[in-house]
């Protein structure tokens, strides 16, 4: 694991967008295109909102989110909301963005779907995980209905999960699908979160799913 402190948040927002870029610009020096998973919550919108303006080939770039509320595109509570209002404007506007929820459907009708669209991306050119002061992070939760499966070498890229903290029903990517992404960056703000990573290192990803990614991912924290 990478640990990369910042002096401030606004540093660290810069320059985890400058990284990101540059690794999927990278990327579209030798393939035909690139893919972005992003978190939902609130902590990446400044970073969503410096890559919007960021001059990058966006129409060879697919963006998607590794997990989602299962409510309608207009809740206040749709992480596809979210990228839609911070990220995929400006330049980022010609990206190709894959929303992970169905309406009229349950989350179980959309895994099928989803994989099959999801799969010709992999591996993930870049992936951003947030994560929660329970370890979760997508919506793998510590407490989730099918965690195990989720978590599971021979998981679907895709599951419907429930969990008592997470609100609503989730659609979420599953741990073999995020970790094999060619860059992981954990984004994580604030003293309860660096003390709540520090936990989560001494522990098995059944208790803490974020630890399942943490070998392998730059953590970028400031106070
Ligand atoms: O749908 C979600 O809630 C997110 O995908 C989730 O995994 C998020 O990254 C953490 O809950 C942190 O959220 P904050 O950044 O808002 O603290």
């Amino acid at each position: 694991m990478e640990l990369v402190e910042y002096p401030d948040r606004e540093m660290l927002s810069l320059s985890l967008a400058d990284r990101i870029a540059s690794q999927l610009a990278q990327n579209l020096r030798s393939n035909d295109g690139a893919s972005l998973c992003l978190p939902g919550g609130t902590t990446p919108i400044p970073v969503l909102e410096t890559l919007s303006g960021t001059d990058l080939e966006w129409d060879r770039i697919t963006v998607f989110l590794g997990d989602e509320r299962w409510v309608d595109g207009e809740h206040p509570r749709s992480n596809s909301r979210l990228l839609r209002r911070h990220l995929l404007k400006d330049k980022a506007a010609a990206a190709t963005y894959i929303d992970l929820y169905t309406r009229d459907a349950e989350p179980e009708e959309a895994e099928s779907k989803l994989a099959e669209a999801l799969t010709p991306l992999f591996p993930i050119t870049v992936t951003m995980l947030g994560m929660g002061n329970d370890m979760h992070t997508a919506s793998l939760f510590p407490d989730a209905d099918q965690l195990a499966q989720a978590m599971a070498a021979d998981a679907p890229l895709v599951m419907a999960i429930r969990a008592d903290g997470a609100g609503e029903p989730r659609i979420t990517l599953t741990r073999r699908a995020l970790e094999n992404s060619m860059n992981i960056h954990l984004l994580i703000m604030g003293r309860d979160k660096r003390e709540t990573l520090e936990r989560a290192l001494k522990l098995d990803p059944s208790e803490a799913p974020i630890r399942a990614f943490l070998d392998n991912a730059t953590v970028h924290w400031a106070e």
